[in-house]
């Protein structure tokens, strides 16, 4: 059984890095395993008496960096190593690591770039803390403009290692060597952007220690949620793999609702009904085959139909109109404490009024899936939601105060749970940047937990088949295409 992927971030990676020293393992063992994964990468992707430069920083990254130099010195590499500071500053690991290093020692950023064969950037890791300014800057510029190939250590510099943001510039990397556990500027954006692809080496920290940290975030991949996934078995019928309700807009506005619907079935929901406004039947009825269609007037008509326990779950949002009677339907179906996926238009129905989801989702499994525009519309006014660096904080924030799970799509999707639990997704695809995309999701995690699906779980897996659809019809994807490419995804989990 493959393991969930741990993400942890920099001070959870510290506290591994002190558990591992205070049960024996001396720092500069782990720094020197560390620079060994460096130097083997590095050999794997340089001609053998390639010209290597190392770009080493005043921490214990330029510590990982000493240790790959060495190495690749003695494995017959042309190697030159340039320092941010001076070798009489450096302190620690960094200072043991560097004594090994008999060669001369440049400034960072005078070495000869543009000659390498490839350069190691050792210059900044998890312990960045401001803007690069000056020498530092000029480095980076310099590694960057060179064309170079550039191997980064751990990270690359001038990403910071919890958000992935941008310190000012940072290094674009043709491939990274991270240790024990991948951080979230590795699969956030724009840190992920300029990794290049992630190699996690194993430096001695154990899954256990990792473990220990208390990291509840994760890389969101089927490990993660597969064995969550409905396997129907032959007892089963359409009556017990649930009842998804989608609510539709008006007569010039079926179609999202549709989208949503046909996902929920395609996804596997035993039963799928439009709940289709009055003028609106008539339309809903000439497109819709086996998902059924019930009349449904606003607020009270949702409460009549919600009357039925059968709905098991329901998709409100979608082309639903920005009005008091949205908020009125989200009212209804919370008392009716049904699943409940509010998307779009349920979302942007409460912009400037986030206090009336005070801990309203706290009594039945709700995911909203916003995108960041109606997040932080739907948030604004409040700065302790909005304002951390971290996305990831700002989703796990805006979940434990609705009581939600809270799906805030992107290119680097994070999703988090009330306690805590969070996710992040890399598998999505800028083709799904496509009208209807959005409704189609609702629709897909509705139908999950329809069949029973809890809310994170339903979420997770949702925005990961969603996103691998997309990516299975690449260029020319439109919305329509989405619910029928499902099934070939969930064959691909479930064989
Ligand atoms: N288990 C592991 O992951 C291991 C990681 N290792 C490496 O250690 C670094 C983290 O080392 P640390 O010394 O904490 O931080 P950095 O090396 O990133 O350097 C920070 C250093 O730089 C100064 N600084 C901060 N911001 C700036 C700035 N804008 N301009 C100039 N200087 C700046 C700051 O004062 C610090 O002194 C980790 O990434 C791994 O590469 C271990 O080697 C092995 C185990
Ligand atoms: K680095």
């Amino acid at each position: 059984m493959i393991r969930p992927e741990f993400v942890l971030t920099p001070l959870e990676m510290k506290q591994a890095d002190a558990a591992t020293i205070a049960a024996g393992t001396p720092g500069i063992d782990l720094m020197s395993r560390a620079g060994r994964a460096v130097a083997d990468v590095a050999e794997r992707v340089t001609a053998r008496g390639g010209r290597i430069l190392v770009v080493a920083g005043p921490g214990n990254n330029g510590g990982d960096g000493f240790v790959a130099a060495w190495l690749l010195a003695e494995r017959g590499y042309g190697v030159s190593l340039g320092l941010l500071g001076n070798r009489d500053r450096l302190t620690g690991d960094a200072a043991k690591a560097s004594r090994h290093w008999t060669g001369d020692i440049g400034a960072a950023e005078d070495l000869p770039f543009h000659e390498a064969d490839l350069i190691i950037d050792a210059l900044f890791g998890t312990g960045l803390t401001r803007n690069l300014e000056g020498a530092a800057r000029l480095a980076v510029e310099r590694m960057n403009m060179s064309g170079q190939p550039i191997l980064a250590v751990d990270l690359p510099s001038g990403i910071d290692g919890e958000t992935g943001s941008v310190w000012g510039v940072a290094v674009r990397a043709a491939r990274t060597v991270t240790f024990a556990a991948r951080k979230p500027c590795h699969l956030l954006m724009p840190g992920r952007a300029h990794c290049g692809p992630v190699e996690v080496a194993d430096i001695g920290i154990s899954p256990e220690t990792l473990a220990a940290t208390g990291a509840d975030l994760w890389a969101n991949q089927p490990a993660l949620w597969l064995g969550a996934l409905p396997r129907p078995g032959l007892a089963s019928h359409k009556y017990n793999r649930g009842h998804t309700l989608v609510a539709s807009g008006g007569a010039t506005r079926t179609g999202a609702a549709r989208l949503a619907a046909r996902a929920a079935l395609r996804i596997g929901s035993g039963l799928v009904t439009v709940a289709s406004p009055p003028e609106a039947l008539g339309v809903n009825a000439a497109h819709l085959t086996a998902v059924m269609l019930r009349g449904c007037d606003g607020p009270e008509g949702l409460h009549t139909v919600l009357k039925d326990e059968r709905f098991n779950a329901l998709v409100l949002g979608p082309a639903l109109g920005v009005h008091a009677n949205t908020r009125a339907m989200v009212a209804v179906a919370v008392q009716a404490r049904r699943s409940l996926v509010l998307d779009a238009d349920a979302l942007t129905s409460f912009e400037g009024l986030a206090s009336e989801l005070h801990q309203a989702f706290r009594h039945s499994p709700t995911v909203l899936t916003p995108h960041s525009g109606e997040f932080n519309r739907l948030f604004s006014g409040h700065s302790d939601i909005l304002d951390p660096p971290s996305k990831i904080e700002r989703v796990r924030r805006a979940a434990f105060y609705t009581g939600a799970v809270v799906v805030l799509k992107g290119a680097d999707t994070v999703i988090a749970s009330p306690d805590g639990r969070a996710a992040i997704n890399e598998n999505g695809t800028p083709y799904l940047a496509t009208a209807g995309s959005g409704d189609t999701l609702s629709g897909v995690i509705a139908g999950l937990m329809a069949q029973g699906v809890h809310a994170f779980e339903a979420a997770s897996a949702g925005v990961w088949i969603h996103a691998a659809a997309g990516s299975s019809f690449g260029p020319g994807l439109i919305a329509e295409d989405l619910a029928d490419l499902l099934p070939g995804t969930l064959r691909e989990l479930l064989k």
